[in-house]
């Protein structure tokens, strides 16, 4: 969990700018139901939890602009509803005055195609791939990863990233159901169908731009649908490559934070290379009346995230 429930040592002055966070709305207009473990998950409510989240955004009147950390619409959407509910998802995101930036999570690609999704969330493509970056300060640039990259759902099956998925897959998890993690053992329990690689491209690109922010000195915040660091999420939410990911990371000393979603009841943790991982709660999970989102604020020497209410707050201090 995160080191203090509140901020304790929040700094008095200004942000460099703050930015919006939500995860995992996974809205669908289906009754109410449970995950695979028997957590509650509220389909009808998550929509309430981001309409929510975009009105404290406006009226905070601060936010230079919000990330949505994937799996906006669920896999029990009706297929013939997949494309209106997945626009109704983002017409709500469109009512924040600021711009938003989305990644692809396993439920997005349950419903729709890469080219529908990168489309609809204005992602510039190349190939169906969904991983970009931006810099909103000379400060600081955002990396979004794509989790997906290699994987048994959204590509055609004859792709090679599919196939390539494929084959891990089934040399890692012997179970007939790709999804279950029964009998995998520790760390081992990530490979399953709901998650993904990053491929080798994606990962000379990472590599590419944490040089090119070091050269610049530049700090650098990581987003991902899932988890990069095993202490901060379940072993069953990991990226199957995060070691090989993080270290890419670990070669630069730029990356301050890595954000995520997909392990629904959140996380923290701070790695050996000091880098903070903070796995956000999911709107889905939030009862009515209750809500899951927050916003960054961002300064040089640290981040604070202020959680709402299921949301905790996490002041993440850089180290020297
Ligand atoms: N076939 C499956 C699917 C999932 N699990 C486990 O349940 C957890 C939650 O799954 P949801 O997709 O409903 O969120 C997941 O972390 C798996 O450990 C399973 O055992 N078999
Ligand atoms: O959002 P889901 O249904 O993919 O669930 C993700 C799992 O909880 C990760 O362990």
């Amino acid at each position: 969990m995160p080191p203090a429930e509140g901020l304790s040592s929040t700094p008095t002055k200004q942000p460099l700018f703050s930015f919006g966070v939500i995860t995992d709305v996974q809205y669908a207009d289906i009754p109410d139901g449970f995950s695979f473990l028997g957590v509650p998950r509220y389909y009808r409510h998550s929509i309430q939890v981001l309409r929510r989240a975009v009105k404290k955004w406006n009226d905070l009147k601060k936010l230079k602009f919000s990330l949505n950390f994937g799996d906006m619409v669920d896999g029990f959407c009706p297929k013939d509803k997949s494309l209106t509910t997945v626009q109704k998802v983002v017409d709500e995101f469109c009512k924040f005055n600021r711009p938003v930036y989305h990644m692809i999570g396993n439920h997005c690609l349950y419903n729709l195609t890469r080219t529908n999704l990168t489309a609809l969330f204005n992602i510039a493509s190349i190939d169906g791939t969904a991983y970009y970056e931006f810099s909103p300060s000379p400060a600081y640039r955002f990396v979004v990863l794509d989790a997906y990259d290699i994987s048994t759902i959204g590509w055609p099956h004859h792709d090679p990233r599919a196939s390539a998925a494929s084959m891990l897959l089934q040399s890692k998890n012997p179970n007939l159901d790709k999804n279950s993690p029964a009998g995998l053992l520790g760390l081992d329990r990530r490979f399953v169908a709901f998650n993904g690689a990053m491929g080798e491209e994606q990962l000379s690109w990472l590599d590419d731009v944490l040089r090119d922010s070091s050269d610049r000195g530049q700090k650098v915040i990581i987003c991902c649908h899932l988890p990069l660091d095993p202490r901060a999420a379940a072993p069953e939410a990991l990226l199957w490559n995060y070691e090989e990911v993080m270290d890419v990371i670990h070669r630069y000393g730029c990356v301050k934070a890595c954000f995520a979603g997909h392990d629904h009841k959140g996380g923290y943790s701070m790695d050996s290379h000091g880098i903070h991982h903070r796995v956000l709660e999911a709107a889905l999970e939030c009862p009515p009346g209750s809500d899951a989102f927050g916003y960054v604020d961002v300064y040089h020497d640290r981040i604070c995230l202020v959680g709402t209410d299921r949301m905790p707050s996490t002041e993440m201090v850089f180290e020297p």
